[in-house]
């Protein structure tokens, strides 16, 4: 089997001096892929994706991208590297417009980003409309498609996202799912923690169920979903 295209391979380690989160924890995605992470409160879902980043110490195992070895590389080299991230919380400027934010996103960028936006505007159509619009005043939905777009216009090679649903509702939940489907389609692998478990195995190419910072059950989405012993002891039943 060859390599994927970004993985965080037998991670282990905490935030700091703190004790170990990550016990001997592997996740990856590869292109065209939606990779969830899910599994119980505090399981370390989180903390998983910000190690692939390089939000924390990872003791032993590495991270690579590409084939190529970034375990030492802070997240500000990762951006550059072609990793995109959006944050759990606080990954709009609120008092920016849209646009203003699809800008701020482009920062590291010398090109000309206007097709960029123009894509990202072709995918959520509604950044588009609501474009001279203090973001601040978008609905919890439509700010997660700030924050994913932002995190679009720098090109990333790889799409890393923290419960992007998290706080909206089932409905404005399947249309983000509906979108995040449609960036999938561009090629571009995705990476996202996901409380809703269900759902997210439902749109999931792979799913790692992560149980007190170890991997306890990986497969397809379907896998997991048909899975007795994951439906029984996370999914309800
Ligand atoms: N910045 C931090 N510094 C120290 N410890 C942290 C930090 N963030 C999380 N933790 C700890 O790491 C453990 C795992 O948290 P994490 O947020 O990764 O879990 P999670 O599976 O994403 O949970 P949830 O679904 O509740 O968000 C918890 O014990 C938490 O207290």
């Amino acid at each position: 089997m060859s390599e994927p295209f970004l993985i965080g391979d037998a991670m282990t380690g905490g935030y700091g001096k703190g004790p170990d989160i990550l016990h001997d924890c592997t996740i990856a995605v590869n292109p065209g892929e939606i990779a969830v992470i899910v599994g119980p409160n505090g399981a370390g879902k989180s903390t998983a994706m910000k190690a692939t980043f390089g939000m924390l110490n990872v003791r032993s195992g590495a991270v690579r991208l590409g084939g190529e070895d970034i375990t030492n590389l802070t997240p500000q080299q990762r951006v550059v590297k072609g990793m995109g991230f959006v944050p759990q919380t606080s990954n709009i400027f609120t008092s920016m417009t849209v646009e203003e934010n699809l800008e701020m996103g482009a920062f590291i960028r010398t090109d000309d980003y206007s097709d960029t936006m123009e894509q990202i505007y072709g995918l959520f159509p509604i950044l588009k409309d609501k474009r001279n619009q203090p973001a601040g005043e978008l609905s919890g939905g439509q700010r997660q498609q700030v924050a994913v777009g932002r995190a679009l216009m720098t090109q990333p090679k790889v799409l890393l996202l923290d419960e992007p649903t998290a706080g909206v509702s089932p409905i404005v939940m399947d249309e983000l799912f509906d979108r995040i489907i449609e960036v999938s389609r561009t090629g571009l692998p995705i990476l996202m923690v996901e409380q809703n478990a269900k759902q997210a195995l439902e749109i999931a190419d792979k799913g790692y169920v992560l149980v007190q910072g170890r991997n306890a059950h990986t497969g397809t989405g379907k896998e997991l979903l048909a899975d007795e012993e994951v439906r029984k002891s996370f999914l309800g039943g």
